[in-house]
């Protein structure tokens, strides 16, 4: 057992790892949960088919290792000087290898990936829904890792005879960084990853063995499931720089962003505004079933219990704005987009609706496609801009309208966080939609953070969550400026451009 006094006097430091979608980070915190020094490195994309989206397991090893050594060497900060590492990871997305090669049989699967959708139609017809959202708190749905794994299973030759002989492993992307880190020692997962990948018992807390009939996963190639706030292993010398750092905590990077936000009371939740937008609600101990599309998931354990949380996921949120920079090429950077939206009054009753991969919360539909609306010869570039920075902001509020009902409870404030936040036109005018105040605190990085502490405090580095609670600042308060009539009016609209975009579909 790994002993929390250890050398603990000379630590300063406790790393982050956080492996997003698009980049890999490393940031090492100090005691005041601030950021010293932060290396970030991007990653190959593969989208071998329309839809389909695909990593390569050894790249993101290869640019973890890489953000590991510029954080060091950039700082010159000595490893003796780290308490912990804590891993967060974009959620869902599923690897599988060869345990004893140590090598993938395919890409890793992201979670935005649709190349498991006819899997999913199959299983909703062979009648499995409503036994997977009793136990998983989840829907059938290709977002999540279940069907990624039978995918890889049924498409690899000779992978289910490996996978019955006990020689692949799967994991979501925190168990390969884990399981690499560790030299191959320990192949872990938490809660929060868990309560993803569509074969965890959320309620019961273990691998389910109907499910994992369902999908054709033998138990074997399964991660342990361990608490969020606990110490998993040591880093091998060879890749830390001589130094054998323990590895204690890892969360998804949404329910670390809810950790590292400090929304430790029930009815407490924060938005992430990222490649797509991802709100949770802290529920405490209790499992909100949900009668509106949103889903329930394992926020973390910590000290001997696990808590729940409500979340609605958007697919697609910075990623629209990347497609007017990229695509459209209407901006040289997605900053830009804020001078253009505030250039005009409004979107002169443009709508746009960014469903480019189908729609998540509340409406669940993956054969919608995107669609604009109230075009006249009088629409600029302005008003397209200012509608798709809008439609985040509507999205966000199909959401809460979503979390109000099922929870109870009226939410007094939101926090948020993610790379468009800095957006001051977006947070006013979320604000005005939601008819809430919206905090942005000083700290964005708030999911590598919250991996920091998760890891901080399972070796002493960090006491309590009171004690990290309180370094919670705000940064901006944006307040409510939009009268009630008006909110209500531009809703509307939106409903009306949501209602027709599903209307129109090709399949
Ligand atoms: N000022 C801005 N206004 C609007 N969107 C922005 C702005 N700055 C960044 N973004 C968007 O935020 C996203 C990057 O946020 P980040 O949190 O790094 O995403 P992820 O972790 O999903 O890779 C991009 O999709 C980008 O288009
Ligand atoms: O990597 P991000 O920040 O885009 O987050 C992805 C989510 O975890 C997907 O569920």
């Amino acid at each position: 057992m790994y002993k929390k006094e250890r050398t603990f006097m000379e630590k300063k430091y406790v790393m982050a790892l956080d492996q997003g979608t698009t980049s890999s980070r490393a940031i090492l915190f100090n005691k005041q949960g601030e950021i010293v020094t932060a290396a970030q490195r991007e990653f190959q994309q593969y989208f071998p088919n329309p839809g389909w989206v695909e990593h390569n397991a050894h790249e993101i090893w290869g640019s973890i290792l890489a953000v590991i050594a510029e954080v060091l060497s950039s700082s010159n900060i000595n490893p003796k000087e780290i308490a912990s590492i804590g891993i967060t990871n974009q959620r869902e997305t599923a690897v599988v290898w060869d345990k004893n090669t140590g090598n993938p049989i395919y890409n890793a699967i992201v979670w935005q990936s649709r190349q498991t959708a006819d899997i999913c139609e199959e299983l909703k017809s062979q009648g499995y829904s409503d036994m997977v959202r009793n136990k998983t708190g989840l829907l059938i749905d290709a977002y999540f890792s279940g069907t990624k794994v039978k995918w890889i299973l049924d498409h690899v030759e000779g992978a289910r005879e490996k996978a019955k002989n006990g020689d692949l492993l799967f994991g979501t992307i925190d168990t390969w960084l884990i399981w690499r880190l560790t030299g191959g020692k320990a192949h872990v997962t938490d809660y929060s990853n868990a309560s993803r990948t569509l074969m965890y018992n959320i309620y019961e807390q273990r691998w389910d063995e109907e499910l994992l009939e369902m999908l054709g996963v033998p138990h074997t190639m399964l991660p342990e499931v361990r608490p969020s706030s606990e110490v998993y292993g040591e880093t091998v010398e060879y890749h830390f720089f001589g130094e054998r750092v323990p590895i204690s905590g890892a969360a998804g990077d949404q329910q670390a962003a809810l950790f590292g936000q400090a929304c430790y009371e029930s009815g407490m939740a924060k938005n992430t505004y990222g490649t797509g937008c991802f709100m949770l609600m802290n529920t405490g101990e209790t499992a909100v079933r949900s009668e509106h599309g949103l889903l329930t998931t394992l926020a973390w354990g910590i000290d001997g219990k696990v808590e729940y949380a409500l979340e609605g996921s958007i697919f697609v949120a910075g990623s629209a704005i990347q497609w007017l920079r990229d695509g459209l090429r209407m901006l040289k950077s997605a900053a830009d987009s804020e001078q253009y939206a505030t250039r005009v009054e409004s979107t002169d009753g443009v709508y746009m609706v960014p469903a480019f991969v189908g729609l998540g919360t509340p409406y669940w539909d993956s054969d919608v496609r995107g669609a604009i609306f109230g075009l006249t010869r009088g629409t600029q570039k302005e008003h397209f801009i200012r509608a798709t920075l809008e439609s985040l902001a509507y999205q966000t509020k199909d959401v809460l309208s979503a979390m109000e009902a099922d929870s109870g409870i009226e939410l007094k404030t939101l926090r948020v966080d993610g790379g468009a936040v800095k957006n001051d036109f977006l947070m006013q005018f979320q604000s005005d939609i939601l008819g809430v105040p919206v905090e942005r605190p000083t700290i964005n990085e708030t999911t590598a953070l919250g991996a920091a502490y998760l890891a901080g405090l399972a070796v002493g580095f960090w006491k309590s969550r009171d004690e990290i609670a309180s370094k919670w600042r705000i940064e901006k308060r944006f307040e409510v400026q939009m009268q009630e009539d008006e909110r209500a009016r531009l809703y509307a609209g939106w409903k009306k451009a949501v209602e027709a975009t599903m209307g129109f579909k090709l399949k």
